[in-house]
């Protein structure tokens, strides 16, 4: 059996495609986790918690409210916390993320930013003996700590945070101080009502200085009963467009004292007598934020697949029309149009993951090299990830949404759960930097990198750019997806070199720098774009190429067809500049003809995710495809449908429909 999710008394629809499959999913598992053994800890995980009907929800989670979630998500937590050791290797960083994504779903939890955040931080910025004292507690979840920057009236601009830390050599403390409401801090997840620790970042001051933003640990409340410390206001920021079983919060000091080795001290350092010593890279305090960036393409990727997976399978099992055979509705996947809205997606979700890994390895490297006093890759990698982070997030928001849609009607309910995945996927185009700043950022790496070619110096351009210095060439485009690639590269060059130009010249025509800069910043942007779509469609090819496996490779290079296709045509009016309009019509026709190729293999595809039922929630997308009983019994939990007559009916309806009848 090749797809290892058949079972007896699935649905026959489904089983049917799963029979087509060409491939076995344990081991392309294997491939989109990175290696076997991780794939196969990944199905022991889920299998040991299925083992704990503790664990699992206590009722459907969208009828919940708010405060059901988040205690809902505690209960869980404190479940957890009895199994922990037997459940997952603590130090193995993927384990913990699969263990939280099956047991806690999307929705946040109390631990939201703990592992994503607050340890991350301590790992990179506090040092050996700050380490010593907490992060060990951290590990323990002896302590439950998030990452307060954010302030109601800056999130963007770091260098405004108003909120200062004032270091007094006389007493050997920083006051922690919020000087204004928009300096309150806003939006941390799991600050509200959850976390007793933060690392928080304020604008350090020392003796009238500005030393800019720093990051520091602080007690929020008392350890025993929870209670915020004097000097602290402390809440909840109310409910999100999604999200909502995490306790985004706000936070406000007055006048808060602060022992001096509170301050995050591996990099940057204050003395006791109030000298500064400055990090060995400018933004080195920004780290926490690379980390996070590292892994959204990854995240995302996963995301899009749960969204993927509920309308792959759902598409397999709802008929609906005719095709040739006027005696039985087609399955709604069997549409070109159902297949041209899902599969390209597919297919990004494959790319995206693929270079999340590598992103996450480049970022663990940097820690290390960090570490060791090498802090030449930090502009690359704030770059990369930068430009990675806004075209993940915007592409897997506009797939979630297309596969909402291929779910027709019940696509719109909450049993299928796309809204909700939906809802906390788009955050990422907000949160580590909104999209448009973060495209802002690798274009400056663009231009100077352009400068460099400008300037003959080439052999100084950073990894992956060097395609910015080569000369167009003629592009044979039935040499394969590498004339794809050259396609990007041209296209990519092209607008960079463009964008780079407009911003000079206005700069000469006497425009500063910063205006010139904004009155480029729309071209800047697509620059941006074109380049990190280049670098995730060649990571793609990359690592398809390295693949040994026959029957695994032949299905990859199958999702690598639709994604150059539909790439270069979604790119249609840079494409054109370097390919005939004859040439674009044939990669229509290849894009049409590889979506057909992949058709038998498509829930194949998805199923080798292996997102558990308990991960989804969703009743559309259940593995055995028994979407309508279910989806019956559903709507029978309504909290609405426990009784035959609604109050809000005999106290307003009723008396109002009996008054008109009078
Ligand atoms: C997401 C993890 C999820 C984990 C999943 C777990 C699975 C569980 C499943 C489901 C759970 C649900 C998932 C939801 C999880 C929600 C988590 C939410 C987490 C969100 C946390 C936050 O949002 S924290 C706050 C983030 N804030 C930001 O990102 C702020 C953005 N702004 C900035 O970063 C900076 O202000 C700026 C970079 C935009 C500008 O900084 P600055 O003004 O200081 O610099 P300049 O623009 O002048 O640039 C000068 C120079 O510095 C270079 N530079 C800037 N930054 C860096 C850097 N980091 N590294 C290296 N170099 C840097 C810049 O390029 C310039 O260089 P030049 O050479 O001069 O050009
Ligand atoms: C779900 C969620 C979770 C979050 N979790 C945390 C957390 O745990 N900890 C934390 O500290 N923060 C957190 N945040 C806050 C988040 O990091 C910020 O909201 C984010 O960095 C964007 O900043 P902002 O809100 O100031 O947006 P703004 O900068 O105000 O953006 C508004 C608009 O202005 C534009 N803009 C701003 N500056 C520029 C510029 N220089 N050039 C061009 N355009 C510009 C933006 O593109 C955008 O269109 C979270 C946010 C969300 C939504």
């Amino acid at each position: 059996m090749l797809n290892k999710s058949i079972m007896d008394g699935d649905n026959p629809d489904l089983t049917e495609e799963r029979m087509k499959g060409a491939f076995d999913t344990d081991k392309m598992a294997a491939v989109i986790y990175g290696s076997e053994k991780f794939a196969i800890r990944r199905r022991e995980i889920t299998e040991s918690i299925s083992r704990i009907p503790q664990l699992a929800d206590s009722k459907p989670f969208s009828f919940m409210t708010r405060e059901e979630k988040i205690s809902e998500s505690c209960r869980k937590l404190s479940v957890l916390s009895e199994h922990w050791n037997q459940l997952i290797d603590t130090n193995n960083e993927e384990e913990a993320l699969h263990l939280y994504r099956e047991v806690l779903g999307l929705e946040g939890h109390a631990f939201s930013l703990h592992e994503t955040m607050f340890i991350p931080s301590l790992v990179a910025q506090a040092n050996d003996e700050q380490q010593e004292k907490w992060l060990g507690r951290a590990k323990r979840r002896e302590i439950i700590g998030c990452y307060a920057q954010t302030e109601m009236g800056h999130g963007t601009n770091l260098r405004a945070l108003e909120t200062t830390a004032t270091y007094y050599p006389s007493t050997q403390e920083f006051i922690l101080h919020t000087p204004t409401e928009t300096a309150l801090k806003w939006w941390p997840g799991a600050l509200g009502k959850s976390s007793n620790y933060a690392v928080v970042v304020a604008d350090l001051v020392i003796r009238d200085t500005h030393y800019g933003a720093h990051p520091f640990m602080v007690q929020l409340r008392d350890e025993k009963t929870h209670n915020p410390l004097p000097g602290i206001t402390v809440g909840d920021i109310g409910p999100k467009m999604a999200f909502n079983g995490a306790d985004n919060g706000f936070l406000g000091f007055n006048q808060y004292k602060l022992p001096r080795d509170h301050m995050l001290m591996r990099h940057s350092r204050v003395e006791e007598n109030g000298t500064y010593t400055k990090p060995p890279h400018a933004k080195i305090g920004y780290s926490s934020m690379v980390k996070v960036r590292s892994r959204m393409a990854m995240d995302q990727g996963l995301f899009m697949v749960s969204a993927l997976v509920i309308a792959v399978r759902y598409s397999a099992v709802r008929r609906q029309g005719f095709l040739d055979d006027k005696s039985r509705e087609v399955k709604v996947l069997d549409y070109q149009t159902q297949q041209h809205r899902l599969f390209p997606s597919i297919a990004r979700a494959y790319a995206f993951i693929f270079c999340g890994f590598e992103t996450i390895q480049l970022y663990d490297q940097l820690l290390i090299d960090v570490k060791n006093g090498d802090t030449s890759g930090m502009s690359d990698l704030h770059a990369l990830t930068s430009g990675l982070k806004s075209v993940v997030t915007h592409q897997t928001g506009e797939g979630i949404e297309q596969a909402r849609m291929a779910c027709g009607g019940h696509g719109y309910s909450m049993a299928s759960y796309i809204s909700e995945i939906y809802g906390v996927a788009i955050g990422g185009c907000t949160y580590e930097g909104e999209n448009m700043v973060m495209l802002l950022q690798l274009a400056r790496y663009l231009v100077k990198s352009v400068e460099l070619v400008k300037t003959g110096k080439s052999k100084e351009l950073g990894p992956m750019m060097n395609y910015l210095a080569e000369p167009d060439t003629q592009i044979d485009l039935t040499s394969g997806p590498e004339a794809y690639v050259k396609v990007f590269q041209h296209a990519a060059r092209r607008q960079v070199w463009k964008a780079t130009d407009k911003f000079h010249q206005l700069m000469e025509s006497g425009q500063s720098r910063d205006i010139a800069w904004n009155n480029s910043a729309v071209e800047l942007t697509r620059a941006s774009r074109l380049h990190t779509r280049l670098y995730i469609m060649e990571t793609f090819i990359r690592r398809v190429s390295s693949i040994s496996d026959v029957s695994i490779k032949k299905v990859l290079i199958d999702l690598v067809n639709v994604h150059v296709n539909y790439e270069v045509l979604d790119i249609g009016t840079y494409a054109l500049e370097h390919v005939s309009s004859t040439q674009l019509d044939s990669i229509r026709s290849q894009l049409y003809s590889s979506l057909d190729t992949l058709r038998p293999n498509a829930v194949s595809l998805i199923d080798s995710f292996q997102i558990s039922d308990m991960q989804l929630r969703s009743v559309l997308g259940r593995r055995d495809g028994h979407v309508y009983t279910n989806l019956f019994e559903w709507a029978k939990a309504s909290p609405l449908n426990q009784t035959h007559v609604l109050p809000s009916v005999n106290q307003y309806l009723k008396p109002m429909m009996d008054k008109a009848k009078l």
